[in-house]
């Protein structure tokens, strides 16, 4: 039987930089696979060829055993193939009935309007109850969780006879009960045939919902195969090229004074007495599930949200932290999790990007000393593993990762003395995160405080000191890295265990 999507031979460059060569990949029915690869290697050129928003320079794309030539991103959907963006593109005021078959309804007379609404129910029910899904056709998208709404964006596209679907790291901003739901919907698709192309960088997912992998590495595809001959370190093996021996850096840190203290933070129906202290030289982390008020707190510290009540008391010292500005002039800084909305110019390079911040650091009588951005842009390049073509390269062309990776070097270029960091690996490849636990592990040496909001329990397990969880906006528990677990940790954030009474 022919596979359901089998390219042979895609190449693609831009410029003169070639970012495919020679790229085989075999989709079958019913298959789950992961496509993987450090940032940039090429995994999303890969897909924008196959739906039609790129155009190969050479290879040959089958659908069932034929020849095809995508020629638009319509062409693309008209043969099977949608793309599931981490971007939704619903309509909130719009019941999920009317999402699905948006675009499809009659241009003229109220009647058939109507007609058409409640064929949209009927036929969303219809998709609804062959996948075994559970949802209301009637529910506005807009009062859906993010984990619905993708839902809502996948029925959109079987509804519309997609055979193939690239999912574009779906579970990035998904809880992980959403996570599970989201898995049982793909193992529904899986179980129609529908073939399902998967690009995360959460290992641990792969290895529970794909059923095989392809790997690249700088274009090139380095292995293929089924899961089950994949381990989580061959996997990294094949995507880095090299061993990752010691993946968290695992060194002991001996904490110094108290350099930032909270005193009974309030903000209206979002954060609750949150009290809590934060010591030179160590790391801490601040789980919770998505919502738990972890990345409305660090937005409070960094004086991007006014608290309500309470007081900070930084370096011995009550401040006042009412602006990023007040912030950074305490030596503060904040490494958002929407790094790409609030942290580039895209026109410009790297270079330009990482220091624009801290450009004092790099003017020599109000000059700006070029050499010496150049310099330690370079360095920061090669820790963070950037991978670009030329540090003037504008930062527009970069893949996702490694833009995410210009804006920490840009922050952890500001020297400042407490980094806050929310969701700081969301997109970013293994050994790149690897390389930022061991930078993080080292600004601590340095004796910076470091605190870090995550919802991915195995980097706060394996990266921080000790632990803070977070639930309905309040502190409820603090645990140190000898205690935590995953199920400890899991336990107090979604509720299910009580208060340990933390507080200062
Ligand atoms: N429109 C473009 N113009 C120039 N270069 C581009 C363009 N799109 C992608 N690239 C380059 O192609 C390479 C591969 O990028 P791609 O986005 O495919 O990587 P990726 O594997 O999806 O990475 P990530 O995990 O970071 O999303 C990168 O070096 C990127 O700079």
């Amino acid at each position: 039987m022919p596979a359901l999507l089998s390219l042979q031979d895609i190449e693609k460059s831009f410029g003169p930089n070639q970012i495919l060569h020679k790229v085989d990949f075999q989709l079958q029915k019913g298959q789950v696979h992961a496509l993987l690869g450090a940032n940039g290697a090429g995994k999303s050129t890969l897909m924008k060829i196959i739906a039609g928003e790129y155009t190969k320079d050479a290879g040959t794309i089958e659908i069932e055993g034929e020849n095809v030539h995508i020629t638009s991103p319509g062409h693309a959907k008209r043969q099977g193939i949608s793309v599931i963006h981490q971007e939704l593109s619903l309509v909130p005021e719009f019941t999920v009935a009317e999402n699905v078959y948006l675009g499809k309804e009659p241009v003229h007379g109220l009647g058939s309007f109507l007609l058409f609404k409640s064929e949209a129910v009927r036929k969303t029910q219809a998709l609804l109850d062959q996948y075994q899904i559970q949802l209301d056709p009637h529910s506005k998208v807009g009062q859906l969780s993010i984990g619905q709404q993708q839902v809502v964006e996948i029925l959109k596209a079987i509804s519309e006879d997609s055979r193939v679907l690239v999912m574009d790291e779906p579970t990035a901003t998904l809880t992980a009960a959403e996570t599970n739901q989201l898995f049982e919907v793909i193992r529904s698709l899986q179980s129609k045939g529908i073939g399902i192309i998967y690009i995360s960088h959460r290992l641990d997912e792969i290895q529970q919902i794909c059923d095989h992998v392809t790997i690249l590495k700088d274009g090139r595809k380095t292995a293929e195969g089924p899961i089950e001959e994949f381990s989580n370190e061959r996997i990294i093996e094949c995507m880095v090229g090299r061993q990752m021996d010691h993946y968290y850096p695992n060194t002991a840190h001996s904490p110094g004074d108290v350099i930032l203290e909270l005193q009974n933070i309030e903000k209206n129906g979002v954060l609750h007495s949150v009290s809590a202290s934060f010591r030179k030289g160590e790391i801490v982390g601040i789980f919770g599930l998505l919502g738990a008020g972890q990345s409305e707190l660090l937005r409070i510290l960094f004086g991007a949200d006014q608290a309500d009540g309470g007081q900070l008391i930084c370096k011995g010292k009550p401040v006042q932290i009412d602006s990023p500005l007040a912030a950074m002039s305490q030596g503060i800084a904040l490494v958002t999790e929407n790094r790409k909305e609030e942290g580039l110019i895209l026109e410009l390079g790297s270079d330009q990007n990482m220091t624009l911040t801290s450009m004092q650091q790099f003017s020599d009588y109000g000059l700006r000393n070029l050499g010496k951005i150049r310099d330690v842009a370079k360095q920061y390049v090669e820790k963070l593993n950037i991978k670009l073509p030329g540090l003037h390269h504008p930062v527009k062309h970069l893949s996702g990762g490694n833009q995410q990776k210009v804006i920490l070097g840009k922050w952890l270029l500001t020297s400042p003395d407490i980094i806050l960091l929310s969701e700081p690996t969301r997109g970013i490849d293994i050994g790149a995160r690897s390389e930022i636990y061991h930078l993080l592990d080292q600004l601590a040496h340095e004796e910076k405080a470091i605190v870090i909001a995550s919802s991915d329990v195995d980097e706060i397990l394996g990266l921080c000191d000790r632990v803070l969880i977070m639930f309905r906006g309040e502190i409820i528990a603090e645990v140190s890295q000898a205690e935590a677990s995953i199920e400890l940790l899991m336990e107090y954030a979604s509720g299910a265990r009580q208060s340990t009474g933390v507080g200062g």
